[in-house]
């Protein structure tokens, strides 16, 4: 029997990061493409593989059952050949340092949704930083990412559990998910249409903070809340019933300019704070997020890392700020929802749509879909419909192969 021929995947292209390696394998993992990636990380300084990209690339080569090469610190070429995706099971993966552990949960999640059966989930024990900057925070892979996932492609069995926050730079964290896969070999993720972005149902948040005083925390939600009630977002009442036709133009202060935002009304805002226990953190931090719910299944969420001399207001304010962009950007997702869904758009049955609302898509974004199409015969169209973008996929209705248990 020949083998596949290996696909050569140029880690340099786009944004030039980490994503590319994620999506690389988890596709090829799924697909049973073997693949070279080369200049892995061209565009970062080091370059090459750091202790989050290798614990992940380990993760996924366990899931796949992958043969794994050149998968050292600092490499700058690795090679991924898949077997089968290996029967639902627990996996342990530690980034050792604070690196992030929904880096790591990106690469193995698709994996895992298409596990075969019997057996009824997988279990993920990840370790290390839970609340980094440029990566998700726990919070919003929770709040935002699951749900949205869970709503719009039909992967409905995911828990995510945080039973402990790590922290830059002891990180420390640990969080347990678990990962019911789709049943059976006709079980495909859906395809869905989001264009209309519906109002504001609520924005809920949490503000964490550990081995640091009460007033880290109350400083985050106070300094989100006024600049909410500052865009036209009151605390105080219950959802808004209000039809689009009749929403109010409210002004938005943020960051000393001025513009309007549509739809800015009376919503349920709830955000608390939460100290986390000295006993289950290594070292001190702090962070936010918001995210807003809106309706028709659209997401936005916005969020800050709270950082040494910038006081715990100013950090509520920039989550605010992110949240309340998002929400003017008028799209049914935010910044960040828009590269981590293309995978799924990729793999899902049909054609998908979103709109990410008045602006260009991201670098991440671009090259999600650069790296699809390279992987899967996914097709995907990014077109300009008055004034808003709107990313089109056919998928390619992936299912798994049948267990040969
Ligand atoms: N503030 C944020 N909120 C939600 N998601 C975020 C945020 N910042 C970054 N992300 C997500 O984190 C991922 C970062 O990918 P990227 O390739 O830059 O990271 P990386 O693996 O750490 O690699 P590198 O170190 O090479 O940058 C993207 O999917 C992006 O959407």
């Amino acid at each position: 029997m020949s083998l596949p021929i290996m696909s050569l995947i140029d880690g340099s292209v786009l944004e030039g990061g980490g994503q590319i390696l994620r999506n690389a394998v988890s596709l090829s993992g799924l697909l049973s493409k073997p693949i070279s990636i080369q200049k892995i990380r061209n565009n970062r300084s080091p370059p090459g593989l750091r202790n989050q990209h290798r614990t992940g690339l380990e993760l996924a080569a366990k899931i796949a059952s992958a043969q794994l090469t050149g998968a050292q610190n600092g490499s700058s070429e690795i090679e991924f050949i898949p077997g089968h995706i290996a029967l639902p099971n627990h996996y342990t993966a530690d980034s050792i340092t604070a690196g992030s552990i929904t880096l790591l949960l990106q690469v193995a999640l698709p994996l895992l949704l298409f596990s075969p059966k019997p057996v009824p989930a997988s279990t993920l024990t990840l370790l290390g930083g839970t609340n980094a900057t440029m990566a998700p925070q726990v919070d919003y892979t929770k709040h935002v990412f699951l749900p949205f996932i869970q709503r719009h492609f039909g992967a409905t069995n995911i828990s995510l559990d945080i039973n402990k926050r790590g922290y830059y730079p002891k990180g420390g964290g640990e969080v347990v998910m678990s990962v019911v896969p789709l049943s059976g070999p006709t079980e495909k993720l859906r395809s869905f249409s989001l264009m209309e972005r519906g109002r504001v149902k609520w924005i809920s948040g949490i503000a964490h903070y550990a081995g640091l005083p009460t007033v880290v925390g109350k400083g985050m939600v106070e300094g989100a809340e006024r600049r909410l009630a500052e865009a036209g977002f009151s605390k105080t009442s219950m959802v808004s019933n209000k039809s689009s036709s009749t929403a109010d133009t409210n002004t938005v202060s943020s960051e000393g300019t001025e513009s309007t935002i549509a739809d800015a009304e009376n919503v349920y805002i709830s955000i608390h704070s939460k100290r986390e226990p000295n006993s289950l953190t290594r070292g001190a931090g702090s962070g936010i997020v918001l995210w807003a719910e809106l309706e028709g299944g659209g997401m936005i969420g916005g969020s800050a890392v709270g950082t040494k001399g910038v006081p715990p207001e100013k950090v509520g304010e920039q989550a605010a700020d992110e949240l309340i962009k998002g929400l003017m950007d008028g799209g049914c997702v935010d910044e960040w929802l828009q590269d981590q869904i293309i995978i799924f758009m990729a793999l899902a049955d049909g054609t998908s749509e979103v709109n990410c609302g008045k602006v260009e898509l991201s670098l991440h974004t671009r090259t999600a879909i650069w790296l699809a199409e390279q992987l899967t015969e996914a097709k995907f169209e990014v077109v300009q419909s008055a004034g808003q973008t709107v990313i089109r996929c056919q998928g390619i209705g992936y299912t798994a192969p049948a267990s040969s248990s």
